[in-house]
């Protein structure tokens, strides 16, 4: 069913089937409304895009044929008007190919005429009728001349096309080289060419390099012609480089992308040498559109196991950012092809073959003479049946049309010659002097006559070794509803998804099992013939090509809503330049910092394999920091103090040279780096399961590669970051199925999960629950001559430690998330603004105790004293800190704190920052601020 999540989920989620209905019912009104109004001022200029194709190319359409009830058509009007009380409006929709719908003849200096192109994505794209649609592609050919390609945009603007001019030699690198070299028989399980020579190597590379240029040109246009609102949907794997170029231009401009190639499994994408950069270009799309769910799932996992992102049951995310990702079964437009089986001239065919082929069943191929399309295999395999069925000899043909493509590719042209030999033979050996058992045409037919061969055809042999679709398939069911005739479909089609029921699906490999296949459709009794058709049938005509571009263009529509909704529970990115200058403008700062992928150097990618594990699993302070670290310890006016959920050896190793603080294992040891490390944990804290949950950890070590737990004091954390996505994901919901059905049953645990962790840990020990003990002991061991009036708190916590981003905040109502702050944003207030300055200064005179926040100087020395020796109890971040003498040690007013959350698109804290590097980036602007 088309718009299925990649997932498998069996249909749309229902409100968005009620809405796709709707909305499917008001097309059916506009398409209606658009025929009365075309009729009534006989405004043939605004015929349909393909009807204009066709004229040219006698796809016509038999006279009488479009029309239809017009008083019910008035009466679906006025309805439409009743609901909608407006017109419905077209949307504008720019097809972007790498071909054109038509390719160009030069027939003079300025004068071109045009030919429908041959091909599957062709013949879907002229059944979209619903949209304002234009097509940008290429007219494949080269015209070097400005008369000749004003000439030509001229004439292709009559079919709503635009031409994308590429000279000789980026269509020699990019679409012989590229694309039909390299991507075309790598996503068809071909594999990559073998190298023989360096030479080659740099070949690829300047293939590669044009291929990146012919998009950014397809770009280019697209660009020229955009208008705000206009729909971009981009097509196959010509152009994978496409969406992030558009998006670069314009982040608003809505794209998708639809492949109409299978997608490999994760391990043959693995092998091409550009996998990550073709993989992130895409990802920029808003809609990601294969015609199986396995295609899809394949580009989900080379995502996940590739670039190491988040896939997810809508489709891939990357630092909060959804690239959804589903399957849109492509259709054809059947009506068409049934039409035009009563077209006189199709009947006058029909008659022709019929008379022909009199006393010989008709077996039939339609392919474009491509190495995946099997046709030596075929041929082999029909070979097979007439050695083992003589009596059959000259009762059946095989007709095979072999329509010549992409033939400056050798490996084409060496295809074309290896065919040409096996027919040869095989008509040498079964021939005789008044028939031969295999007719071949190496050339392509017009749709007449291919719709008439497909209507005398007994039998249908489609063989592909590995096909997107294969819409010969679909057209030959639609040309058989008198017939009846059996289709003989490859396994590793697209089609035998949706056709598998009625076809008989074959291995094309297994030359013996198609061979008998061959046998069975000839005999099939008339009664199962007829089960078989009306099956594929009512599917084919059903699944058409209409309704498969207004599901894609429709769930694009919604993607870009439901995203825009998303965004608004987002906290917005961090104003790097306005926490600078807060922090420049303050006079006593408390930076506190997280460690784990927020200082820490980038590893490897995850989930690729063969890197040194031992030092990935170290964390190591990202060297770009060094200096300013160092510049911001030292400045007198700031105190900063690193908190982490890594052991104190950790924090030991990576910041011993600084002037500064350390909380290890969420704040439960704490020390300046100039004194000795004092635990803060809480009296009787009961570590018994520690043992139990160590021996369920070790297990699921050992039986997940590359995974690896730290046995810390008061915690325990298996961590499979550098495993197997998949696998450490199943092995993670194993491990917690033991945990809780085992060791941790009764005890007094909290179990984190992270997202590729699984961590546990003594209830209540969090790190917003540490900050306090944290401030109370810096008051207490530190000289602070004025309250702390600046606090920038940043880290990529885990949802449990994130009290420690509330910590600061005053307390707010219940609808006080991020999300909330968001709007605030949105309704163009920025988040800081709403709290007053008042609502966060906390009582420095006692008097503006706003939200009791105000402390009792010694609770909480007394706490900090106490927490030395183990000897305070827990106490809820709510308590104030506040100087011996009574006043606050903070003076915070709301527009002075940044609570940043890292690499998270969910959180408590008030803003966000993409990765690690983003903080460096910051952390070095705000050192070199303090510093000039
Ligand atoms: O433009 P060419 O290089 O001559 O190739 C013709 C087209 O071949 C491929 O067609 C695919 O699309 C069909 C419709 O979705 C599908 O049924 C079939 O299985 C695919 O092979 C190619 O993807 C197109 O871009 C080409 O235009
Ligand atoms: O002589 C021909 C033979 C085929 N086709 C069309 O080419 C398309 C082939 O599409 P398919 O999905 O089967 O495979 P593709 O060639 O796109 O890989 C079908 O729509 C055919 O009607 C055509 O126009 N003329």
């Amino acid at each position: 069913m088309p718009g299925n999540k990649y997932n498998g989920h069996p249909s749309i989620p229902p409100n968005r089937v009620e809405r796709l209905l709707r909305e499917r019912e008001l097309r059916r009104i506009n398409r209606t409304f658009n025929a009365i109004e075309e009729l009534s001022d006989g405004n043939r200029e605004s015929e349909l895009f393909e009807n204009d194709l066709r004229d040219d190319n006698n796809w016509d359409v038999p006279p009488g044929e479009e029309l239809f009830d017009a008083e019910a058509a008035v009466r679906a009007l006025n309805d439409g008007y009743e609901r909608n009380n407006a017109r419905p409006l077209k949307q504008r929709l720019l097809v972007v190919a790498n071909r054109l719908p038509v390719s160009a003849v030069r027939r003079g200096e300025d004068s071109w005429s045009l030919e429908i192109s041959a091909g599957g994505l062709v013949s879907a794209l002229l059944g979209v009728k619903e949209f304002e649609a234009k097509w940008i592609g290429w007219a494949g050919v080269n015209v070097p001349d400005e008369i000749g390609q004003n000439a030509l945009s001229k004439a292709l603007a009559e079919k709503r096309c635009i031409p994308v001019f590429l000279d000789e030699e980026i269509v020699h690198q990019y679409y012989n080289g590229y694309c039909n070299n390299i991507l075309w028989p790598l996503f068809h399980y071909l594999g990559l060419p073998q190298e023989d020579r360096l030479a080659t190597t740099r070949s690829f590379q300047s293939q590669f390099d044009a291929y990146k240029k012919a998009n950014q040109m397809f770009a280019d246009v697209v660009n020229e012609h955009y208008e705000e609102g206009d729909v971009v949907w981009c097509h196959d794997y010509h152009l994978m480089f496409l969406p992030k170029c558009l998006k670069e231009y314009n982040i608003k401009m809505k794209v998708g992308w639809f492949l109409h190639t299978p997608f490999p499994s994760s391990e043959i994408h693995r092998t091409l040498p550009s996998r990550s950069e073709l993989l992130r270009s895409v990802l920029a799309a808003d809609l990601v559109g294969f015609h199986t769910y396995d295609y899809a799932r394949h580009f989900v996992s080379a995502c996940t196991r590739i670039l190491g992102l988040e896939g997810t049951p809508e489709g891939v995310e990357d630092q909060g950012k959804l690239t959804r990702v589903a399957a849109f079964p492509i259709g054809i437009d059947s009506e068409r092809f049934i039409r035009a089986l009563e077209v006189p001239k199709v009947q006058d065919h029909i008659k022709e073959l019929k008379e022909r082929f009199s006393g010989r069943k008709v077996m039939l191929g339609v392919d474009r003479l491509d190495m995946i399309k099997g046709i030596p295999q075929k041929i082999l395999a029909f070979e097979k049946f007439l050695e083992e069925n003589p009596s059959w000899h000259d009762k059946v043909v095989l007709l095979q049309i072999a329509v010549p493509t992409r033939t400056d590719v050798p490996e084409y042209q060496k295809l074309t010659s290896q065919v040409h030999e096996i027919v040869g033979r095989i008509n040498g050996r079964f021939g005789t002097l008044t028939a031969v058992p295999i007719h071949h045409l190496d050339r392509s037919l017009d749709f007449h006559a291919l719709c008439a061969l497909y209507a005398v055809t007994d039998v249908a042999l489609v063989t592909s070794l590995r096909d997107g679709m294969n819409l010969v398939s679909y057209e030959f069911v639609a040309c058989q509803d008198s017939k009846k005739g059996v289709l003989i479909l490859s396994e590793f089609a697209g089609a035998a998804q949706s056709l598998g029921a009625g076809a008989i699906l074959v291995n094309p490999w297994n030359i013996t099992e198609v061979a008998s296949s061959i046998g069975y459709a000839l005999n099939m009794p008339p009664e199962e013939r007829e089960k078989r058709h009306h099956h594929n049938f009512m599917h084919v005509t059903t699944h058409t090509a209409q309704d498969w571009a207004e599901t894609f263009v429709s769930e694009l529509n919604d993607t870009i809503v439901e995203a825009q909704l998303r965004m608004r529970q987002v906290p917005p990115l961090l104003p790097v330049e306005v926490a600078v200058q807060h922090y420049l403008g303050s006079r006593n700062r408390l930076l506190i910092l997280g460690f784990n992928a927020t200082l820490t150097e980038p590893v490897e990618t995850p989930g690729r394999r063969g890197g040194d594990q031992i030092k990935e699993m170290e964390l190591k302070l990202h060297p770009e920091l060094k200096e300013p670290l160092k510049i911001l310890c030292n400045d007198p006016k700031t105190t900063v103090v690193v908190v982490s959920g890594s052991d104190r050896s950790v924090l030991d190793d990576n910041f011993r040279e600084y002037n500064i603080w350390l909380a290890a294992e969420n704040g439960m040891f704490l020390r300046p780096t100039k004194g000795e490390w004092m635990t803060t944990m809480p009296e009787h804290l009961n570590m018994d399961w520690v043992d139990s949950v160590k021996h369920v950890f070790e297990y699921f070590t050992e039986r997940t590669p590359r995974s690896h737990f730290e046995l810390r004091e008061t915690s325990l954390v298996w961590n499979y970051k550098y495993a197997d996505v998949e696998f450490g994901r199943l092995q993670a919901r194993d491990l917690l199925q033991h945990l809780w059905t085992g060791p941790i049953s009764n005890a007094a645990v909290d179990v984190v999960q992270g997202s590729r962790s699984v961590e546990v840990r003594s209830v209540g020990v969090t790190k917003g629950a540490a900050v306090d003990r944290i401030l109370g002991e810096i008051v207490h061991s530190r000289s602070i001559i004025s309250p702390i009036d600046y606090v920038l708190c940043i880290g990529h916590f885990l949802g449990k430690d994130e009290d420690i981003f509330t910590f600061f905040e005053p307390e707010l109502p219940a609808d006080s998330s991020s999300a909330s702050r968001a709007r605030a944003t949105e309704a163009g207030k920025s988040p800081v603004e709403r709290w007053s300055s008042e609502d966060l200064t906390l009582g420095k005179n006692g008097s503006k105790t706003t939200q009791g926040r105000s402390h009792r100087a010694s609770e909480s020395l007394d706490k900090g004293r106490n927490s030395h020796t183990g000897g305070s109890n827990w106490r809820s971040s709510q308590e104030n800190i506040t100087w011996n003498e009574g006043s606050s040690v903070l003076d915070l007013r709301g527009d002075n704190y940044f609570s940043v959350a890292v690499g998270r698109k969910r959180s408590n804290a008030r803003y966000l920052l993409g990765s690690a590097d983003d903080t460096v980036t910051f952390l070095k602007m705000l050192a070199a601020s303090t510093s000039s």
